[in-house]
């Protein structure tokens, strides 16, 4: 049995560029890797069989659409395995539909874990690749800590980073779909007139200020410069954020953003004592599910317990 715990994301910077012809949009996505992360144990079985508890537990597909799923079969695909045999078993804290990149999460933890069950010994530049062909944010799950993505934010570059930074995420009732997010995104260029195209918007770089002030590990200088280009998105298909916006804002928080394609709401918080007030003041606020205070930057996906060798 080997058991793999990966972190959720945030977007410090997620600057969006024009919709490209295969459909995907060009990112500066400067990803965050957050301590709340979900647990995945993968077992020999037969065939491979799948199932998850947590809080959204309901809301995790159990098929072959999920990512978890998807990363055993890649990575047995990859080595000619001809009938990979694995129970995943998924423990779920991250928010399902989030914009916390929880099911890229459990993919890269899949990758991760099937690896080490079938002692394959994958050098971590396959797993990359592999883990770019499950989706845009499947590497920065494997990586961790601070990182920019480029491309469609699979080109990853390690940042640096001081100190810890402390975060409350407000979590929705109910998801977003990615890809409704883009969309929308693109409608709101179209209807602003600038145009939603690669030759209509220019290609979005990592902020300098934004770099420095994570360099510096200045949570002031930090929430000056956050910034996501699908927050408006976020917002126009799901209004009531703006209210988990201001509560967490009115509570103290340093900075209030959506997460990613949201509905999750993150706040930058000055310290812990400070995030633990948030968190508490957005509970009662009536305006999300619940709230959960957390740090980072975290490692990426990692075995925490595997059978001797
Ligand atoms: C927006 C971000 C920010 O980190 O994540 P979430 O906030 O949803 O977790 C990511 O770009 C999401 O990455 P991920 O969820 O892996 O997306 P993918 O499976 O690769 O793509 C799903 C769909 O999202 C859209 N998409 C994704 C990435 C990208 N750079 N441009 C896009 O337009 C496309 O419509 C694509 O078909
Ligand atoms: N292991 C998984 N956990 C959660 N969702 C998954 C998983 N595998 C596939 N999915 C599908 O991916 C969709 C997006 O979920 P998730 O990755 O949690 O959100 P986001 O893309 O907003 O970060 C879900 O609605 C679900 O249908």
């Amino acid at each position: 049995m080997v058991t793999v715990r990966v972190p959720a994301k945030v977007n410090v910077q997620l600057g969006v560029g024009g919709v490209r012809p295969d459909g995907y949009h060009d990112l500066a996505n400067v990803f965050f890797a957050v301590a709340l992360g979900d647990e995945v144990t993968a077992t020999p079985g037969d065939g491979v069989t799948l199932t998850c508890t947590g809080p959204d537990a309901d809301a995790v597909p159990l098929d072959d659409t999920n990512l978890a799923a998807r990363a055993a079969r890649l990575l047995a695909a990859h080595h000619g395995l001809p009938a990979p045999g694995v129970y995943l078993h998924i423990a779920k804290a991250i928010p399902v539909a989030g914009g916390m990149a929880g099911g890229s999460a459990d993919g890269a933890a899949a990758l991760l874990a099937c690896d080490a069950l079938w002692g394959l010994d994958t050098p971590l530049d396959t797993l990359l690749e592999l883990a770019a062909e499950l989706g845009s944010d499947v590497p920065f799950a494997l990586l961790g800590g601070v990182a920019l993505g480029r491309g469609r934010g699979e080109i990853l570059e390690a940042l640096p980073v001081s100190g810890t930074f402390h975060w409350v995420f407000a979590v929705a009732d109910g998801g977003l779909s990615t890809p409704a997010v883009f969309r929308e995104c693109d409608r709101l260029r179209e209807e602003s007139g600038t145009g939603a195209t690669i030759e209509d918007v220019p290609t979005p770089d990592a902020d300098p200020e934004l770099l420095a002030a994570l360099a510096d590990g200045d949570p002031v200088a930090l929430a000056a410069a956050l910034s996501n280009d699908l927050q408006a998105a976020a917002v126009s298909l799901r209004p009531s954020l703006a209210d988990t916006l201001r509560a967490g804002t009115e509570a103290g928080a340093l900075a209030a953003l959506v997460s990613g394609s949201g509905p999750t709401c993150a706040f930058l918080a000055k310290d812990a004592d400070s995030a633990a007030h948030i968190a508490a003041a957005l509970r009662a606020s009536g305006t999300c599910r619940t709230a959960h205070a957390t740090h980072g930057p975290v490692p990426g996906a990692q075995v925490v317990s595997a059978p001797r060798p």
